[in-house]
């Protein structure tokens, strides 16, 4: 019945203006026909009559007043060019958009075979800040289970998996890798003397002159206690002594303030060199060997595992 038609027309038009979702309708030639109070909103429309209003000035509009879609382009023409290369090519599109404000927006398009193009946006802010706060709080879980709480360097599992895949990666170089190990001269002095507390600082005080030491591209962790491990990728036995004996020259040269007093410490050193397509395992256990030498000659040195790579070094 024609009133009957009427009355729904009206009242499914009542629904959409009134939705908390935008609704818009473009003809065939991309010319705005019908949009509702939540889609003007989205670019903002309030303040200017839509009639002949393409697509292209809907978005100069809202781009000129700083509002509407966060378009991250300085030329407006040019993000235009490149949306024209999506919209309108399928019979349905589905994407997020944020807004200046803030608001994330869900649009869909539908493309109908007649030419008009409707377009139906769902406000999903919330979920997009509880998704970035889950992102957030899943980042800091990864970087706790990577990292030592103390000093902050990798700790051995961190260590293990960044050595290993370094390995694999530089497999079938011709180039050669050095492990060092790193443990502390009577650390058990140090926490008899000055407490665990005290024993904590210097430990965190020993990874601040390792960072200091190495290179950004040096793999450093704390294996546990007062042990530490370097890995130098792509690095030779000569290069590698130096940078050992640079760290135990730190150490030993670098007291730490603590509570008014000057808290001296050494260290013993052990490293190794091979060629790349040596295991994790073997590379460890060398360079734990070298370090257990540096122990049993008197700490505060680095001893070096003898191989066909560090031959010269040694004799
Ligand atoms: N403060 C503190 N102490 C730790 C930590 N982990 C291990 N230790 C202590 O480190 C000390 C290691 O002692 P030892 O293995 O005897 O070695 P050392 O006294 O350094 O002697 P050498 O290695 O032979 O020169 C022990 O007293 C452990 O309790 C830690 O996280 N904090």
């Amino acid at each position: 019945m024609p009133t009957q038609s009427c009355d729904t027309t009206a009242l499914l038009l009542r629904f959409i203006d009134t939705s908390k979702d935008g609704y818009g309708v473009f003809d065939a030639n991309d010319k705005l026909i019908f949009s509702n109070y939540v889609f003007r909103d989205i670019f903002c429309l309030e303040d200017i009559c839509t009639d002949g209003c393409n697509f292209a000035d809907l978005v100069h509009h809202a781009f000129t007043q700083k509002r509407g879609l966060n378009i991250e382009a300085n030329d407006i023409d040019d993000w235009l060019s490149y949306v024209g290369t999506v919209r309108r090519k399928s019979e349905f599109r589905l994407f997020e958009v944020d807004l200046v404000d803030g608001r994330w927006m869900l649009f869909s398009e539908h493309l109908l075979d007649s030419g008009e193009l409707l377009v139906h946006t769902k406000d999903i802010t919330r979920q997009k800040v509880t998704e970035s706060r889950l992102k957030r709080s899943n980042e800091k879980l990864h970087h706790l289970a990577l990292t030592d709480e103390l000093t902050q360097l990798a700790n051995r599992r961190s260590f293990v998996e960044s050595v290993e895949s370094e390995l694999a990666r530089c497999q079938r170089s011709e180039g050669f890798v050095t492990m060092v190990v790193m443990d502390l001269d009577y650390f058990k002095n140090i926490n008899d003397q000055y407490g665990h507390h005290g024993g904590d600082e210097v430990l965190v005080h020993v990874a601040k002159s390792l960072k200091q030491a190495l290179r950004q591209y040096d793999i450093v962790g704390r294996i546990g206690g007062e042990e530490f491990a370097i890995f130098l990728g792509q690095t030779d036995a000569v290069t590698s002594l130096e940078v050992a004996e640079r760290v135990r020259a730190l150490i030993a040269q670098t007291p730490l303030h603590y509570e008014g007093r000057e808290i001296y410490l050494t260290a013993s050193l052990g490293m190794t060199c091979r060629p790349c397509d040596v295991g994790f395992e073997q590379l460890y256990a060398e360079a734990d060997e070298a370090l257990y030498m540096a122990k049993g000659r008197g700490r505060n040195r680095v001893d070096v595992y003898p191989s066909e790579q560090t031959h010269e070094l040694i004799a």
